[in-house]
C-alpha cells in the first residue's frame, strides 16, 4: 500500500512539522490535526501520517502515538485494521473503503439512539425512550414519510416525576415508541377520537412553543397521557422573544411561525376538536397568563418541551420556579435537540479544539448524555377542556402582518414565500422523504450545487420543531451520509456553544477582534443585501434569499466570505440581515456561523469563497444565476458569473448594459480587498500580542471568567502573515477558487480577441468612410 493513500492535508504537515520542531505538544497537535481532518481521516491514517517519525524522532513519535491511543481507547481493534487498510479505494482524490464506513458509524454512535454511555447509565433509572420499547422493525430505513398519527398511546400512562431544581423532569416509563415500519403512510388524514371519554380530572395545560408538531412530541404525549383535558396554548411576546435586541425572531421567521401555527391548529381541530388559544402578550410576562389560565380553568400541571435559548432558558426557569411554589406541576420535556446542552462537558476531552464538530461530537460521546432514544407516536386522544378562558386569534398575534403603503396598500413581500413553501408538519415529512429518496444519493459530494436542490431544506420546520432531530435521525441513519448526520451534530454544537458563550449573536468570542476594522460602507451593505453587488453569483443569492426565505449552505458561504472578507462589512451585519430574511433564522446556528465566518467565533473558517470562481463548482452553467438575476439570462454562460469580461457587441446582443439593467461590480479588485482584511485580522493580532500562544501562533481566547487562556483553531494564512509582516507571498492562502476551467478562461480571451478585432476593423472601416466622404466633398 503506498504511503500516498495514508497523507492527511498540507496544514496537518505543517503542524506536525511544527510538533518536530518542539513549538507545540503532542496532544496540541493531535487536536489541530484532528480538528482540521475530522474525525474519521485522523483515525485511519493518523499513524502512518507520523511514521516518518518514528525514526527521525523516536521519543516525539511516542509521544503522538500514546496521544492517539488515549483519545481512541476502545478503539486498538480499529486501529489494527487501519493499519491492514482492508478494501480501500480512491474516489475522486478521497480515501473511501467499508472500513472508512465502520468508522463513520462512530459518528452515528455519538448521534446514538439508543446507546447509552456505559460508564455512566444508571442501571435501573427508567428513561423516557428506552429503548427495549422498540417494537422489533422499528426505524426502519424505508420509511420517507411522516407515520401519520394513530391511537397507539395507551390512555393510562402517567408521568413518573422526578424533582429537578424547582420544577420537575419527567420520564415515562413505558412510553410508546413509534413503529415506523408498520405503519401505513395514508395521505388522508384519519379523524381523532373527537369526543373524549368523560374526565373529572382537572386540565392540564400543554404550552407550544417551538415543538410544532404532534409526532415525536414527549410533552404533547405526555399531556394527553395524563387523564385530564389539555389545554393547548400559545403565548407570543416580542419582548421575551428578543430581550438582548439580537433579532431573535425576524421577519420571515414570524411568517412561518404563523402559517405553522396555521397548520397545526388545523390539525389539532380536525383530528381531536381541541384548538390552540392564542395570547399576545404586549406588555404582560408569559407567567401573567399563564397564571390567569390556571385561574380560569384550576389547571395544575404544566408541560413544556424545553427551549434552549439561554434568555428562553431563564424565562422558562423563574416561570416554572413560580409556578411550582404555587403548587402548579411544571413537567419538562427535552426533545429541541439530540442532546441537552448542560449534559455535555468537557472533562474527559478538556477544551482544546473547542468549536469544531469532533471536538464536540467527542465531547458528548464522552459526557453522560441520556441516550437519544427514538420517535414516540403522536396521541391518539387529547380531551378538550369544556369551559375554556377568551384567547385572542392567530391573526392577533400580528406575526404575519404585511406593512402598508403611504396609500394603503398592503406590500404583500411574503407572496412569493408563501407559494415556495409548504409549512406544515406534513410538509416537513415531504421535505424529508424527498431529500431520503433523492438528494441524499448527491449529498456527500454535491450538497454545494446551487442549481440543484442536493440538501434537505428541512431547517425551518427543525427550526419550528415540526419535526424532531432524533426523527431525522432515525430516519436517515442507515442512508450511508456520514455528512448529513454530521449537521445534525453541528445544530446542538451550536446551542451548547450560546449556552457557554450567551452573547454569541453580539460579541466576537475572541474578545480582541473587538478591535478589527470594519467599513462602514452603508451603500456596500445595501448592495450585498438587496444582490446589487454586481457579482452574479453573490447577487442571485442574496435575491433568492429576499424572495424565498432561504438558500443553501454553500451559498451562506459565498455571501458571508463576499461581505467579510472582500468589504469588509461587519458580520453582525451579515447576521442580523439573515436573522431577518431566513426562514430558519436561528439565533444559536446563525451566530455560531457568521462569528467563524466573521474570524472571531471559535473555530475560525479556514476558507475564503471567491465571489467568481466559487461558481464553477455550485453554478457551473450558470443556471441559477439566470434563475435570480434574469437580467442576465441571455448572457453566455462563459461570461454569466463575470459579465464585465463579456465583449461589448456580445452584451448589446444580450441586451444587457452593466451600470444599466445590472449592476456594476461595488468593487473591482478583488485581490487588492482581500489582502487588506488579511492585514486587518494581523493588526489585531500584532495588537494583542498576549492573546497569541507563543509557540503555536494560535490565537487565545480566554474563559473561566479569564482566569483561564485557551489556544483556539487559527487559520494558517493568519500565523503566517503575523510572523513574516513583511512577506508579499501567501503559501497558506485561504482562498477557495473552486475548480477552475482552463477552457472557460480560453473561450473567455477569444472572445473578447475577436471582439477586439471586430471593433477595431470597424472603427478602421468607418474612419475609413469619413475619409472617402471628406475628400468627396473636397475638404482636403
Ligand atoms: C453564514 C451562515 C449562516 C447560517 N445561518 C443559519 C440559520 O440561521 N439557521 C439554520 O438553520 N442554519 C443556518 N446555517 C447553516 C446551514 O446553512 C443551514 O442549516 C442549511 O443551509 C439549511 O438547509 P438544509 O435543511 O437543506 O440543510 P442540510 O444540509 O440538509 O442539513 C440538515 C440540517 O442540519 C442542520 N445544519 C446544517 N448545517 C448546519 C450548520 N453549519 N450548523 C448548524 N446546523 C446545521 C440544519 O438544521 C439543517 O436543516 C448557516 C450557515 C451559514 C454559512
Amino acid at each position: 500500500m503506498s504511503s500516498v493513500w495514508f497523507s492527511l492535508g498540507r496544514e496537518s504537515q505543517e503542524i506536525l512539522n511544527q510538533y518536530s520542531n518542539g513549538s507545540c505538544e503532542a496532544d496540541e497537535c493531535f487536536c489541530m490535526i484532528m480538528s482540521i481532518e475530522g474525525y474519521d481521516k485522523t483515525r485511519n491514517h493518523f499513524i502512518n501520517f507520523i511514521e516518518n517519525l518514528k525514526i527521525t524522532k523516536p521519543i516525539l513519535h511516542n509521544g503522538l502515538v500514546t496521544v492517539f491511543k488515549n483519545y481512541f481507547s476502545e478503539t486498538e481493534a480499529l486501529h489494527s485494521k487501519s493499519n491492514e487498510a482492508v478494501g480501500c479505494s480512491v474516489e475522486n482524490g478521497f480515501l473511501t473503503s467499508d472500513f472508512g464506513f465502520e468508522l463513520d458509524m462512530e459518528l452515528a454512535k455519538s448521534l446514538s439512539l439508543s446507546d447509552s454511555n456505559p460508564k455512566k447509565t444508571s442501571g435501573n433509572t427508567p428513561s423516557l425512550y428506552d429503548s427495549s420499547n422498540e417494537p422489533s422493525g422499528s426505524a426502519s430505513h424505508s420509511i420517507t414519510k411522516k407515520p401519520k398519527n394513530n391511537k397507539s398511546t395507551p390512555d393510562s400512562l402517567n408521568g413518573n416525576i422526578e424533582k429537578n431544581d424547582g420544577h420537575t423532569k419527567t420520564s415515562i416509563p413505558g412510553l410508546q415508541v413509534a413503529n415506523l415500519s408498520n405503519h401505513k403512510h395514508k395521505k388522508k388524514k384519519k379523524k381523532g377520537n373527537a369526543l373524549p371519554r368523560q374526565i373529572s380530572n382537572p386540565p392540564v395545560i400543554y404550552w407550544l412553543r417551538r415543538d410544532l408538531r404532534m409526532y415525536d412530541n414527549p410533552a404533547l404525549v405526555a399531556a394527553a397521557s395524563s387523564n385530564a383535558p389539555v389545554i393547548l396554548v400559545f403565548i407570543w411576546s416580542d419582548h421575551e422573544e428578543d430581550p438582548l435586541d439580537v433579532v431573535a425572531t425576524g421577519g420571515a421567521t414570524k411568517l412561518w411561525l404563523h402559517y405553522a401555527l396555521k397548520f397545526l391548529n388545523q390539525s389539532f381541530v380536525e383530528k381531536f376538536g381541541n384548538g390552540i388559544l392564542y395570547y399576545n402578550t404586549k406588555t404582560e410576562d408569559s407567567h401573567n397568563i399563564m397564571k390567569q389560565i390556571i385561574q380560569q380553568t384550576g389547571a395544575n400541571t404544566l408541560f413544556i418541551n424545553d427551549v434552549y435559548e439561554p434568555f428562553l432558558k431563564e424565562r422558562d426557569d423563574a416561570l416554572c420556579n413560580k409556578l411550582t411554589k404555587s403548587g402548579i406541576q411544571c413537567n419538562r420535556f427535552h426533545s429541541y435537540l439530540l442532546h441537552e446542552p448542560s449534559s455535555i462537558n468537557t472533562e474527559s476531552l478538556g477544551m482544546r479544539g473547542i468549536g469544531s464538530v469532533t471536538h464536540f461530537m467527542e465531547c458528548s460521546r464522552q459526557s453522560s448524555v441520556e441516550p437519544i432514544g427514538h420517535p414516540i407516536e403522536s396521541p391518539g386522544i387529547l380531551p378538550k377542556c369544556t369551559s375554556l378562558p377568551n384567547s385572542q386569534t392567530l391573526d392577533e398575534l400580528e406575526l404575519a402582518k404585511m406593512p402598508r403603503r403611504k396609500n394603503g396598500s398592503v406590500i404583500d413581500w411574503a407572496a412569493p414565500i408563501v407559494k415556495s413553501w409548504n409549512f406544515s408538519e406534513d410538509g416537513a415529512w415531504d421535505a424529508l422523504g424527498s431529500f431520503l429518496t433523492e438528494g441524499i444519493k448527491k449529498y456527500e459530494k454535491e450538497s454545494c450545487r446551487a442549481d440543484h436542490v442536493n440538501t434537505c431544506r428541512i431547517s425551518p420546520y427543525l427550526h419550528f420543531g415540526q419535526i424532531s432531530p432524533r426523527a431525522i435521525l432515525t430516519e436517515a441513519k442507515h442512508m450511508k451520509s456520514p455528512k448529513f448526520l454530521r449537521k445534525l451534530a453541528w445544530r446542538d454544537l451550536s446551542y451548547w456553544l450560546l449556552s457557554l458563550w450567551p452573547d454569541l449573536p453580539s460579541q466576537p468570542t475572541r474578545p480582541q477582534y473587538r478591535h478589527q476594522r470594519w467599513s462602514k460602507n452603508k451603500s456596500h451593505l445595501k448592495a450585498w443585501q438587496r444582490g446589487n453587488t454586481g457579482f452574479p453569483l453573490v447577487d442571485a443569492a442574496m435575491r433568492q434569499l429576499w424572495l424565498t426565505g432561504w438558500m443553501n449552505n454553500y451559498m451562506r458561504h459565498v455571501v458571508a466570505s463576499f461581505l467579510i472578507s472582500y468589504l469588509h462589512l461587519h458580520w453582525i451585519e451579515g447576521y442580523r440581515w439573515f436573522q431577518d430574511t431566513l426562514l430558519d433564522a436561528d439565533v444559536a446556528i446563525n451566530a455560531m456561523m457568521w462569528q467563524n465566518g466573521g474570524m472571531s467565533g471559535l473555530d475560525q473558517w479556514n476558507f475564503v469563497m471567491h465571489p467568481i470562481d466559487a461558481a464553477m463548482t455550485c453554478d457551473p452553467d450558470g443556471t441559477y444565476v439566470r434563475q435570480w438575476c434574469p437580467e442576465l439570462a441571455s448572457v453566455p454562460k462563459e461570461f454569466i458569473h463575470q459579465p464585465w469580461k463579456c465583449p461589448p457587441s456580445i452584451m448589446k446582443r444580450c441586451k444587457v448594459e452593466l451600470g444599466n439593467q445590472y449592476p456594476n461590480r461595488v468593487i473591482t479588485d478583488l485581490e487588492v480587498a482581500r489582502e487588506q482584511s488579511l492585514q486587518d485580522v494581523v493588526e489585531v493580532r500584532k495588537k494583542f500580542p498576549d492573546f497569541v500562544d507563543r509557540r503555536s501562533g494560535n490565537d487565545l481566547v480566554p474563559v473561566d471568567n479569564g482566569r483561564l487562556l485557551i489556544p483556539v483553531i487559527t487559520r494558517m494564512e493568519f500565523k503566517y502573515k503575523t510572523t513574516n509582516p513583511e512577506a508579499k507571498d501567501n503559501p497558506h492562502t485561504a482562498v477557495l477558487r473552486g475548480y477552475r476551467s482552463r477552457k472557460r478562461d480560453e473561450a473567455i480571451a477569444f472572445a473578447n480577441e475577436r471582439d477586439f478585432l471586430a471593433s477595431t476593423m470597424n472603427e478602421c472601416v468607418q474612419r475609413q468612410e469619413r475619409h472617402q466622404k471628406a475628400l468627396k466633398q473636397g475638404n482636403f
